[in-house]
């Protein structure tokens, strides 16, 4: 056998280890939520992950409310499992912009964070010595949280879509969207789509290689495509309807339901982001948005910190009872899987 061809056993062997070790453990997967505050970004993360992430904050007593709003940026780790795969999920939920007139601060640390999780790694990279127990925490995907005005984008989100999009993939999304009716959705998405274009906003837009691509793919990435931004529904609510449990909203005319694909882009949201395109948004991260960071950080000369010098953790974790269950941080990982 040729060295090359040793050398290639031998990456293929790592490679089916490495997956093993991933179908074992969990694939790891981070998935950031960024948007205005009281838009729904909490009880997304609560729909999306079919348990209580996140506890529900009571309204109805503005003290507390005010008390429960998410503050920092806080990731939390979930163990669930789709289409027999584990997933070893991260959620990170930040605070909400629009209570200060300057959201400047709660952008900036959002930012930081994401940049903070590239430093990371590359100061692993850069050691002599691997650390086997370093944490790969890279923000995988970002959805934006556009606020259901019925107008266009607003400057502030033109600006912050703008620059979290250099350094991940920015999915928008439609918040409330049962507070728009069908036309006035599908006019606000023009819209928006139309700012996207004209603002040259770097958002995750389900490219297709028409050479490289079978017709499958390039047919549902064109349907997704066309389904942006994505309009959701989010409700921690379940009620029976003919004899299936329903996650839904309840109004006095009507109901709404979360996973229904006439009601609004859930569930395409959902099984794009926990499925079929979870392999494409990690390797885009790392072979595209991480190595342009890289590229950027080294040409500029800055020192590298290993990643246990730098600061307290900001991971927490959560208790809950629910079906997915929210964990310690993702567990410890070598860089990339
Ligand atoms: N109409 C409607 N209301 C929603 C939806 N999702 C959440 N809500 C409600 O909106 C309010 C705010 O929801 P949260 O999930 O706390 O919002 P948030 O964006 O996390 O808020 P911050 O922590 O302040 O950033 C709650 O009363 C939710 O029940 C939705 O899809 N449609």
């Amino acid at each position: 056998m040729s060295h090359l061809g040793s050398v290639a056993n031998i990456a293929l062997m790592a490679t089916k280890t490495h997956r093993r070790k991933a179908v074992k453990k969990g694939l790891t997967y981070t998935i950031m939520i960024v948007g205005s505050s009281g838009l729904g970004k909490s009880t997304f993360v609560n729909t999306l992950c079919e348990s209580n992430v996140f506890p529900k904050i009571d309204y109805s007593n503005a003290e507390k409310a005010a008390l429960e709003k998410t503050v920092r940026v806080s990731p939390v780790s979930v163990d669930m499992e789709e289409d027999g795969i584990k997933l070893a999920l991260t959620v990170i939920d930040t605070p909400g912009f629009g209570d200060n007139i300057d959201n400047k601060g709660a952008f900036t640390d959002i930012l930081n964070f994401i940049e903070k999780q590239y430093d990371d790694v590359l100061a692993e990279e850069c050691r002599i010595k691997r650390n086997p127990k370093f944490q790969d925490n890279r923000v995988h995907v970002l959805l934006y949280f556009i606020p259901p005005t019925g107008h266009s984008l607003r400057e502030m989100d033109i600006e912050f879509m703008k620059k979290l999009g250099t350094r991940t993939n920015v999915i928008p999304v439609v918040a409330k969207s049962d507070t728009m009716t069908p036309s006035e959705l599908q006019s606000f998405k023009k819209r928006v789509n139309e700012d996207i274009a004209h603002y040259q906003i770097p958002i995750y837009n389900f490219p297709v290689d028409e050479e490289e691509d079978d017709d499958e793919v390039i047919e549902e990435n064109n349907e997704l495509r066309n389904l942006l931004p994505f309009s959701i529904i989010g409700s921690e609510e379940e009620v029976i309807m003919n004899g299936r449990r329903v996650r839904c909203r309840q109004y006095p005319w009507g109901t709404v339901e979360v996973d229904n694909s006439r009601h609004c882009d859930f569930s395409k949201l959902r099984y794009m982001l926990l499925s079929s395109h979870l392999h494409e948004l990690k390797e885009i991260t790392h072979d595209f948005l991480y190595e342009q960071y890289r590229t950027e950080r080294l040409s500029k000369g800055l020192e590298i910190t290993p990643a246990e010098d730098i600061g307290d953790s900001p991971y927490s974790s959560v208790q809950n009872s629910g079906q997915n269950t929210p964990s310690a941080p993702a567990s410890p990982v070598p860089v990339r899987n």
